[in-house]
């Protein structure tokens, strides 16, 4: 039974790392560190002692340039104190068999990086991208999300609807080219999907979905289900009073179930 060593990567503008690290603790994560980027690039942490790693939602570089974009630069051609390139270990990190969970600006960093959707087995290659919202703003208020049981991602396995806060400017997906939403579609690479709360239809409408994400994507695994990223908040649902209606005597799914499912897996269960 392995256990789950959680590094949570912060800096450069991020803001969701405190309730990241509380939702991995509160999921069973057995040792929850987080530091600065630069404490990787500085050799203080080694990715190569951890297997689960959460890139937090924020502001990276205040998102200029597109959200992540200078990040996804930095995590690409920085080198670390030792001379070799921080892409490096992520790559074994991969091969090791970590477990990668990116949420909004996280998501929005894995996307640029290349790891996600990684259709056809297509690492760091960039595939899709996340822009800006159809209303053209920042939209904060809580979604209806439905889970695709065939999936290969881990971190959702035995969910079906989940309800949770979004919190984001550029959430709507953007494919390369016209073959990618069909190609998701085909190898189930789309793991979470914004749904009218009353119909629970997967919808690309406006207010259910966020941002006019084509086919309602909200979330996308890789095909080794071992990365997900999504642009929702679970670590922002980790008691039951944190949701809107709690007083109403409404409750639902934890948001922390999503981390869950990561340790679950990692433990071997
Ligand atoms: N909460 C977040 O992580 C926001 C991500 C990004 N800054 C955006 O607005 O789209």
């Amino acid at each position: 039974m392995a256990n789950v060593k959680t590094l949570v990567v912060t800096g450069h503008g991020t803001n969701c790392e405190r309730e990241c690290a509380f939702a991995a603790d509160q999921a069973g994560s057995d040792q929850t560190v987080i530091a600065h980027f630069s404490d990787l690039t500085s050799d203080r942490i080694c990715l190569a002692d951890y297997n689960f790693l959460i890139l937090p939602g924020g502001f990276l570089d205040g998102d200029d340039l597109g959200s992540a974009q200078a990040a996804a630069l930095r995590w690409r051609h920085i080198r670390t104190r030792r001379g070799a390139p921080l892409m490096d270990e992520l790559r074994r990190f991969l091969d090791g068999g970590g477990l990668i969970l990116g949420i909004c600006n996280g998501f929005q960093l894995l996307v640029k990086l290349g790891l996600l959707p990684a259709l056809g087995g297509a690492y760091f290659t960039r595939q899709v991208s996340l822009s800006h919202n159809d209303s053209a703003r920042y939209e904060d208020r809580w979604v209806t999300l439905k889970i695709n049981s065939a999936s290969p991602c881990v971190f959702t396995r035995g969910l079906d609807y989940l309800y949770v806060p979004v919190r984001h400017g550029e959430g709507k997906l953007v494919p390369g080219d016209e073959t990618i939403l069909d190609r998701l579609r085909e190898e189930n690479l789309i793991t979470l999907q914004y749904v009218d709360p009353q119909t629970k239809e997967v919808t690309q409408a406006y207010p259910a979905n966020p941002n006019g994400s084509p086919l309602g994507i909200a979330g996308l695994t890789d095909p080794s289900g071992r990365i997900l990223g999504l642009m929702p908040h679970p670590e922002a649902y980790t008691h039951p009073t944190n949701h809107p209606r709690w007083t109403r005597g409404e409750t639902s799914v934890l948001g922390t179930a999503l981390l869950q499912g990561g340790v679950d897996y990692l433990r071997g269960r």
